[in-house]
C-alpha cells in the first residue's frame, strides 16, 4: 500500500529510498502533488508566458560542402548568444531516436524494484545509477522526474553492465553521435583559435555519459517543475526530447539580443537534436560562449521523456580559460580546476541557476 504522501519521512522513504520514483507516487492514484513537490512560487513556470525561440535548426551536413563557413557561424552565433541550439541531419538514424523515446518509456514501465536494483548505494555497477529528482537529501522542494544515467567508458562495460533494457539503443545513440560531437567541438574550438586533434577531444569531450528522464504526468503542473533552473556543467550536451515541450531557457542577460532575460522555450521539432552549452566551455572560452540557465515544466496530460547526452572533460583533467582567449581578452574571467572538484561542487548542491559556476570564478580560489 502506498504510504501518506503528506508525512516527509515516509514520501521520502517511498520514493527516493525504496526506488519508487516519482512514477510510484502517480501510479498510486493521486490527484494533488504531495507538499514536498510544491516549488516556491518564483520557481513555478507559468506555461501561458511563454514564447517560443523561433531560430531555425542549423543543418550538420551542410559543414561538408560549400557552406560549411555559414555554417560554422551559425554554431558559433549560437553558442555566443542562447547556448541553445537544434541541429538536424545530424548523423543519428530518425529511427533510432524514435527508438530511444520508446526504450525510455518502457524502462520507465518496469515493476520499481527491476530498477531499485540500480539505486546509487546498491548499483552492481558504478557506471549505473537510478534515482529521482537531482539531489533528494538537499533540496527544499523535489523534482518530478525520475532518471537512469549511464557512463561510458568502453563497449563491453556497457554491454556488460549497463540494464539491458537501455543498453542497446543507448549504446548506438552515442556512437552515431560520436562524428557530430566532433565536428561541433571542431567548430566551437577552432573559433577560439584551437586546433583539434584526438587528444584534444579526449581532453575536454572524453567523457560521456547518456540519461534517460521520465517526467510522468503530473496532477499540478503549475505547482511543480520537472528539472529545476541549472546549466549543464560538461561541454556540450546533445538532448533528444519527445513531442511534448517543456523546455525552457533563459536568455542571457549579458547578450545583445531580443528577449534577455526573459525564459524561451526550446520547441520540440521532430528529428531534431537540442544542443547546449556546459559550464566548462563557458569557461574555455574565458566566457564568450554561454552556458545557458534552463528548466522543464510538467505536464498534466501524458508523460515526458528525455534523453540526453553528457559530453564532459575526463575528470582528472586541469579545466582554465584557453590561453588563445585569455591573451586576446586580456584577462582570465576563470581560475585553473581540476574538472572532479567541480562535479563534487556541482552534484552536491539542489539546482541554483548558474550558481555553479561561481565556482570557478577568478576571484573564488
Ligand atoms: O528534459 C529535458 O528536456 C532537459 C533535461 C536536462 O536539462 C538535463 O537532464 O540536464
Ligand atoms: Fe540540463
Amino acid at each position: 500500500m502506498a504510504p501518506s504522501f503528506d508525512n516527509e519521512s515516509s514520501l521520502f522513504n517511498f520514493v527516493v529510498r525504496d526506488g519508487n520514483g516519482v512514477k510510484g507516487i502517480v501510479d498510486s492514484g493521486i490527484s494533488k502533488v504531495p507538499q514536498a513537490y510544491i516549488q516556491p512560487p518564483a520557481e513555478q513556470i507559468n506555461k501561458n508566458n511563454a514564447t517560443k525561440c523561433e531560430i531555425p535548426p542549423i543543418d550538420l551536413s551542410k559543414l561538408d560542402g560549400p557552406e560549411h563557413d555559414q555554417v560554422v557561424n551559425q554554431i558559433v552565433r549560437a553558442a555566443e548568444t542562447l547556448g541553445f541550439f537544434q541541429v538536424i541531419n545530424h548523423g543519428v538514424p530518425i529511427e533510432l531516436l524514435e527508438s530511444l523515446k520508446q526504450t525510455a518509456h518502457n524502462f520507465f514501465a518496469l515493476p520499481a524494484e527491476r530498477k531499485a536494483v540500480y539505486r546509487k548505494e546498491v548499483s552492481p555497477s558504478p557506471l549505473v545509477k537510478y534515482g529521482t529528482s537531482f539531489v533528494p537529501e538537499k533540496e527544499r522542494a523535489l523534482e518530478w522526474k525520475d532518471y537512469i544515467s549511464m557512463a561510458y567508458t568502453n563497449d563491453d562495460e556497457a554491454i556488460q553492465q549497463w540494464p539491458v533494457e537501455c543498453r542497446d539503443d543507448a549504446l548506438q545513440y552515442l556512437k552515431t553521435s560520436h562524428e557530430m560531437v566532433r565536428k561541433l567541438l571542431e567548430a566551437l574550438l577552432g573559433n577560439l583559435g584551437v586546433e583539434l586533434d584526438d587528444s584534444k577531444i579526449d581532453a575536454l569531450g572524453g567523457k560521456k555519459m547518456v540519461n534517460m528522464n521520465f517526467y510522468p504526468t503530473c496532477p499540478n503542473p503549475e505547482l511543480t517543475v520537472g528539472v529545476g533552473r541549472h546549466s549543464d556543467i560538461g561541454t556540450l550536451t546533445i538532448l533528444l526530447q519527445d513531442g511534448i515541450g517543456g523546455l525552457y531557457v533563459k536568455v542571457p542577460k549579458d547578450t545583445n539580443t531580443e528577449k534577455k532575460g526573459e525564459w524561451i522555450e526550446i520547441p520540440p521539432i521532430p528529428g531534431a537534436l537540442v544542443i547546449n552549452i556546459g559550464d566548462m566551455f563557458q569557461v574555455l572560452s574565458n566566457g564568450r560562449y554561454k552556458s545557458a540557465e534552463h528548466r522543464v515544466r510538467t505536464t498534466s496530460t501524458k508523460s515526458r521523456v528525455s534523453v540526453p547526452i553528457f559530453v564532459s572533460p575526463q575528470a582528472t583533467q586541469k579545466i582554465a580559460p584557453l590561453s588563445q582567449v585569455v591573451e586576446k581578452d586580456g584577462v582570465a574571467r576563470y581560475r585553473e580546476f581540476v574538472f572532479s572538484d567541480y562535479m563534487n561542487s556541482f552534484f552536491g548542491n539542489a539546482h541554483d541557476g548558474k550558481k555553479s559556476l561561481e565556482f570557478a570564478k577568478a576571484n573564488s580560489a
